[in-house]
């Protein structure tokens, strides 16, 4: 069965595709044959010509002079034609850009104007009608206009339709999964569903749901839980009815909750499995975020038996591998019923460790999907779908064999299949068809709570969310930041900049002036760091963090009340997971972007078309910025030495 359906729109004329077709072949001979009788006429006058001509020259001067005028008044008919298929074009009212190569816009303009006036002489008249276009179809009579003055102006000859016409825009047409979702609702806290009416949910693992202090449901869970679920209402091998269970496709806002959306229910299917062997297998773009959702996993499967690896290079390889199976009896065991990976590690695991099967799997956890839709070109998810369907030891003899699945008919479904269900989850998920198709989903299902409709991409903002920018130059920033959070006490805050150079020089800046507990998050730092920092900052050891875009993606920071973009993103994909680290699980929360005169206009337009219900202009006076400014001059003087020492240091 296709996966998506491609509406394409191909303008009018699609509609009587075979009429224009006929149509088409008979303007064509027609215009043949026109061009032919003219050909024959050109020639015709030319030989009379040349015969009055070898007449004439044998006369006196007198015979010079009335040839020229002869040869004048050639021109001027010649020039009459000419205009009055022009003429002919502009009351036709079809647009002429590509035939009139040799007329200006001004003169069309001005002949347009006349005609509209309804002017005219006879004799244009006349020799509209001589040209036989007066009951022609308007292409035609384009058509017919363009040999003339191809031959007249230029030697371009326009291929393809008859008419010019403007080109219109196309809409967008979504396949039906996509346009129609689930909806999800965006406001939690007005919308927070008991325990017990997700009654899917075991006693055991809803016991631990409360353990670990969550009263109520959040919608996305609410929603997506049963969803998952229904898929192992038969057990692990087999999806409903003995079909391949549909994938699962998860587009809510930041901090919705969508992490125990998929943990839950990945847990309580596999609780009760026999055999350990990697049966679910979650990818995340960053080691930080692996690392949060492994947390996550291990606290809900603890007590169940089940065994959760994380493989996203914290650890040497080789730890790794030893934590994923073992040889026993010359046996290689799987270690692992959910692994925690992020895709460059996953694929050294894949090619590398002999002993990491994926033959078993039955969840693959897309999580951040969009940005691993992007990173595709690694080739991570064709390397885990080989790993998925490559027959191994004891396949051959497996009532629920594993085929890579091809198009459905009644001969591929008879045979028992032991399904891989894909689980995608982002606040940002493309809703292009193209980029969705990379994964290969099976009638994939949506759970959004943004309607997608045909014309621009809407994204999910966080409900407690209030959004400001402020108006400032580039020399301003800094001091913008430090009235921030000296003056106006905003703490913590996790500020965002563009590159790891300018979070490192505004971290050396605001280090230097003083009076802040800062610290930066980037790739300059170790892993170990960044944990290490990250920690301090939830303890609320630094007030200010200031990070590139590795903090921007589904880090859960608790407490984060304020983001300031010290830099504006330049995509809306960016902006929304970085003032998504703030107002999360129904909290409060503000985000302030600095916006320099150059960016204004865009950036406003990027956040108003994505749907955001609260950007506000927040201003901040000169005046209020002024007793920080001799102290950030000398501060500045201090920088450019700490740098050059920095660089010097490098070098050796
Ligand atoms: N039902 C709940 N009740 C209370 N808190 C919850 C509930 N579900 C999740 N949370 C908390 O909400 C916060 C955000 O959850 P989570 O990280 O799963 O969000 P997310 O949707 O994955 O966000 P992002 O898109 O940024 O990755 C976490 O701190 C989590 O512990």
């Amino acid at each position: 069965m296709a996966l998506f359906m491609i509406n394409r729109y191909l303008g009018e004329e699609e509609e009587s595709k075979s009429n224009g077709e006929s149509r088409s072949k008979a303007l064509l001979s027609k215009l043949q044959e026109r061009a032919k009788a003219r050909e024959q006429q050109s020639v015709a006058t030319k030989k009379e010509s040349d015969v009055q001509d070898t007449k004439t020259s044998e006369q006196s001067g007198v015979g010079k002079t009335k040839r020229k005028l002869e040869q004048q008044d050639k021109k001027q008919s010649k020039k009459k034609r000419k205009e009055s298929i022009r003429e002919q074009d502009d009351v036709d009212d079809t647009p002429v850009e590509h035939t009139d190569l040799g007329t200006s816009d001004q003169s069309r303009k001005k002949k347009k104007k006349k005609d509209k006036k309804g002017s005219g002489t006879q004799e244009e008249k006349q020799q509209t009608e001589s040209t036989g276009a007066v009951d022609e179809p308007e292409s035609q009579k384009t058509a017919d206009a363009q040999p003339e003055q191809s031959n007249t102006s230029s030697s371009f000859h326009i291929l393809g339709g008859f008419e010019n016409k403007a080109v219109q825009k196309v809409q967008r047409v979504l396949p039906k999964w996509l346009a129609e979702p689930d909806m999800i609702e965006r406001d939690i806290k007005s919308n927070l569903i008991p325990l017990v009416d997700v009654p899917e949910i075991c006693p055991q693992l809803r016991k631990k749901v409360e353990a670990n202090g969550i009263q109520t449901f959040f919608p996305v869970q609410a929603e997506v839980i049963p969803a998952v679920l229904e898929s192992v209402n038969s057990g692990l091998l087999i999806g409903r009815g003995g079909y391949r269970p549909r994938d699962i496709c998860v587009s809510a806002p930041t901090g919705s909750g969508k992490t125990l959306a998929f943990v839950i229910p990945v847990v309580q299917a596999l609780m009760t499995r026999v055999v350990c062997e990697v049966r679910a297998l979650a990818v995340l773009p960053t080691k930080e975020l692996a690392q949060q959702v492994y947390k996550v996993f291990c606290t809900y499967a603890e007590g169940t038996g089940l065994k959760v690896v994380m493989a996203a290079g914290q650890k040497p390889f080789a730890v790794e591998e030893a934590t994923l199976s073992e040889i026993r009896g010359g046996v290689s065991r799987s270690l692992a019923d959910i692994v925690v990976a992020t895709p460059g590690r996953l694929v050294d695991h894949i090619n590398k460790n002999e002993g990491f099967s994926l033959q078993h799997l039955r969840f693959l956890i897309i999580d951040e999907a969009d940005r691993m839709i992007d990173s595709m070109q690694q080739a991570w998810l064709n390397q885990v779908t080989k790993a998925v369907y490559k027959s191994g030891h004891g396949s051959g003899v497996s009532i629920f064999r594993r085929v890579e699945p091809g198009p459905i008919t009644v001969a591929s479904l008879s045979p028992p299949q032991m399904p891989l269900q894909k689980l995608l989850f982002s606040a940002t998920l493309t809703q292009n068809p193209e980029k969705l198709q990379q994964l290969g989903l099976h009638q994939p299902r949506l759970f959004s709570s943004t309607h997608s409709s045909t014309s621009e991409e809407k994204f999910n903002f966080p409900q407690g969310l209030t959004e400001y920018y402020v108006c400032c130059t580039l020399s301003k920033k800094p001091l913008l930041i430090l009235h921030f959070l000296l003056r106006l006490k905003f703490s913590p805050v996790l500020c965002f900049t563009n590159s790891r150079e300018a979070a490192h020089r505004l971290f050396l800046l605001v280090k230097l002036y003083g009076g802040v507990e800062v610290a930066e998050f980037s790739s300059r730092l170790s892993p170990s760091e960044r944990q290490k920092t990250l920690k301090n900052f939830e303890q609320g050891k630094i007030q200010l963090l200031i990070s590139t875009d590795a903090a921007a993606r589904g880090i859960d920071i608790k407490g984060v009340k304020c983001v300031i973009n010290y830099d504006a993103p330049q995509y809306i994909r960016t902006y929304i997971h970085r003032v998504g680290r703030t107002a999360r699980a129904g909290r409060a929360g503000v985000a302030f972007t600095f916006v320099l005169g150059v960016q204004l206009e865009k950036f406003v337009k990027m956040i108003q078309d994505a749907g955001s219900p609260s950007l506000q202009k927040q201003t901040i006076k000169p005046e209020s910025l002024r007793g920080m400014e001799s102290r950030y001059e000398e501060v500045l003087n201090e920088l450019g030495r700490v740098i050059k020492e920095e660089n010097t240091q490098k070098r050796f």
